[in-house]
C-alpha cells in the first residue's frame, strides 16, 4: 500500500512502550498537549487494518459516540501555520483554479522545517515517494491499464495544471521569499507529491446551507488524527465540524476489535483510485459507478441516422445541447448500481436526440432551454423512475438504440490492456501474481464493466 514504507514499526497498541523516540506514541503525546481527545474505546493501528495506520476499537462503541475530537487550533492550513503573515501579505498573487496553492505553500514550509511545531504529526505522514497514485505511473501503464475508466484524462489534467500552477504561481513566490522557501529544496517533485499527498489526506468543510450562495472559496486542511482513519463506502464514522472542534462521530455500532472506517465521500472506484491510490474490492464498493462520455451518446446517435437530412437535424440537436450546457465535449452521464445519477441531463438529452423534427421545431420556437430550468421536484422525480434500472427495458425504442450504443461504445474503448473478468477476480493464483496497480485497476474495470453491461442487458433492442 501507499503509505507503508519509512514509517518506523510499532506496536498495535498506542499505549504499549511510551518510548520517546516512537513516532506515534510522540504524536499521541502531542495530540494531548495541543487539546485533542481520543475515546479510550479507540486506538490507533497498523495491525489488523486494511492499509497501515488505521483506527480500531477497544470496546464497544454505540451509535452516535463521540470516537475523537480535534481543536481548530490543532488544524493545519494557511491560517494556522508559522509563515501565515507571508502567506496572507502575498494572499492574491497565490490565487489559483485549485485554490489549493496556499496550503500546499504550507505544506512546503512545514514539511522541511525542523522547527515545525505539527512536527509529531508530520513525522507520522507516510514517505511521500511511496505514494502510489496513478499520476505516478507511467503514461504507458495508465493507457493499458485504465484506458475506458476516466482516469487517464483525469491525471492529464492534473498534471498540466501543477506543472502550470508551479512554473507561474509558485516558482515566482518562492524566488520572492529566499529566507523561508529554496527553488533547490521545494522542488517541482516536492510539491507534485505534496499536492498527491493533499488529494489523499486533506479535509474540506462542507459549506453550510445559508453559505452556499456566498460563493466563499472552501479550502482544503489538514486534520490530524482523523487522516489516520482509513475508508470503505460501508464506513462507521464520519467527521462533523462545529465552530470549535471537529468530531469524529459513529454512525453506527462498531463491535470490540473492528477497524474504525471513516468515508471519503461517495467515492467510485475510479475517484478512489485517481484521488487515494486504492480501490475497493468488488462488489463492495456501493458508490461504485460508469461514466458514459457524452461524445459516445453522440456517436452512437450518429449510427443511427439513416440520412444526410437526419444527420443535419442531429448536428443542430447536438449543438442546441451543448448551448445549454446540458451536454459537453469532456462530460459524461454517470450510471450507478440502481439507474442513472445524472438524470437530468441523460433526460433532456433523449429527449431531444429522439424528437421527430417537427417536433424539435417546435420546442425551439418554446424556448426549451427555459422549460428545462424549470422543472419541478414532480418532474424530476418522473424522470429518474424512468431511468432507473427497472424502468430502463420500457422505455422507447429510440431512447433504448441511443442507451445501447453509447454503452456499447464505452464498452469497446476498454479493449486492449488488462483482462477484466471474473475469473481473474475469483482466481487467487492468477489475482495474486499481479501487482498491486494491476490490481486496483482490475477492480475498477470489472466495476464499470458490470455496470455497462447490466445497462446493455436492460436496454437490448
Ligand atoms: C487518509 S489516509 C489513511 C491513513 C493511511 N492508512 C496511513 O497510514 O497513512 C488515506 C490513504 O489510506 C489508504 N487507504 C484508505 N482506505 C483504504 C482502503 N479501504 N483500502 C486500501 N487502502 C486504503 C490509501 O493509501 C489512502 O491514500
Amino acid at each position: 500500500m501507499a503509505s507503508e514504507a519509512k514509517r518506523p514499526k510499532v506496536d498495535g497498541d498506542s499505549t504499549s512502550d511510551g518510548l520517546s523516540e516512537d513516532p506515534l506514541q510522540n504524536f499521541l503525546r502531542w495530540c494531548k498537549k495541543v487539546g485533542l481527545t481520543l475515546s479510550n474505546k479507540a486506538y490507533l493501528s497498523k495491525e489488523g487494518t486494511v492499509a497501515a495506520y488505521g483506527m480500531l476499537a477497544s470496546g464497544d462503541i454505540e451509535e452516535g459516540e463521540v470516537i475523537f475530537s480535534i481543536p481548530r487550533t490543532a488544524l493545519l492550513f494557511q491560517s494556522t501555520t508559522k509563515v501565515k503573515a507571508v502567506l496572507e501579505e502575498g494572499k492574491a498573487s497565490l490565487e489559483s483554479a485549485s485554490g489549493w496553492v496556499s496550503l500546499l505553500m504550507t505544506l512546503m514550509w512545514e514539511y522541511t522545517s525542523p522547527e515545525s511545531y505539527w512536527g509529531p504529526y508530520l513525522s507520522l505522514w507516510p514517505d511521500l515517494k511511496v505514494l502510489d497514485h496513478p499520476m505516478f505511473w507511467s503514461e504507458e501503464e495508465r493507457v493499458r491499464l485504465l484506458q475506458g475508466t476516466g482516469i487517464p484524462e483525469a491525471v492529464d489534467t492534473d498534471l498540466d495544471n501543477i506543472h502550470k500552477e508551479y512554473s507561474d504561481i509558485v516558482l515566482p513566490f518562492i524566488r520572492l521569499h529566499p529566507d523561508l522557501w529554496d527553488p533547490e529544496k521545494h522542488t517541482l517533485e516536492l510539491y507534485k507529491r505534496l499536492v498527491a499527498f493533499v488529494m489523499a489526506y486533506s479535509f474540506q468543510e462542507p459549506l453550510l446551507e445559508e453559505d452556499e450562495d456566498e460563493k466563499e472559496p472552501n479550502f482544503p486542511m489538514m486534520v490530524p488524527l482523523a487522516d489516520m482513519l482509513n475508508h470503505v463506502s460501508n464506513h462507521s464514522a464520519h467527521l462533523e465540524f462545529t465552530p470549535d472542534l471537529l468530531k469524529m462521530v459513529s454512525v453506527r455500532r462498531i463491535k470490540t476489535g473492528e477497524e474504525v472506517f471513516n468515508t471519503y465521500g461517495e467515492m467510485a472506484n475510479w475517484q478512489l483510485l485517481h484521488m487515494y491510490g486504492f480501490a475497493e474490492p468488488y462488489p463492495s464498493n456501493s458508490n461504485d459507478t460508469a461514466d458514459i462520455p457524452m461524445s459516445n451518446v453522440y456517436k452512437a446517435a450518429v449510427q443511427a441516422t439513416q440520412s444526410k437530412a437526419e444527420h443535419r437535424l442531429l448536428v443542430e440537436k447536438w449543438n442546441l445541447l451543448c448551448q445549454m450546457e446540458m451536454v459537453g465535449e469532456t462530460g459524461a452521464f454517470i450510471f450507478g448500481q440502481a439507474g442513472v445519477l445524472t438524470v437530468t441531463e441523460l433526460y433532456n438529452t433523449l429527449k431531444v436526440v429522439c424528437m421527430p423534427a417537427e417536433e424539435f421545431e417546435e420546442w425551439k420556437e418554446n424556448e426549451g432551454w427555459e422549460e428545462v430550468e424549470e422543472e419541478d421536484d414532480d418532474e424530476e422525480e418522473k424522470m429518474t423512475r424512468a431511468l432507473s434500472n427497472e424502468a430502463m427495458p420500457q422505455l422507447a425504442p429510440g431512447w433504448k438504440q441511443l442507451l445501447h450504443g453509447s454503452a456499447r461504445f464505452t464498452l469497446d474503448s476498454y479493449r486492449g490492456g488488462l483482462r477484466a473478468d471474473k475469473d481473474l477476480l475469483e482466481n487467487r493464483e492468477a489475482y495474486a501474481q499481479l501487482s498491486g496497480r494491476e490490481r486496483h485497476a482490475l477492480q475498477v474495470r470489472y466495476g464499470q464493466k458490470v455496470v455497462l453491461n447490466k445497462l446493455l442487458e436492460l436496454t437490448q433492442p
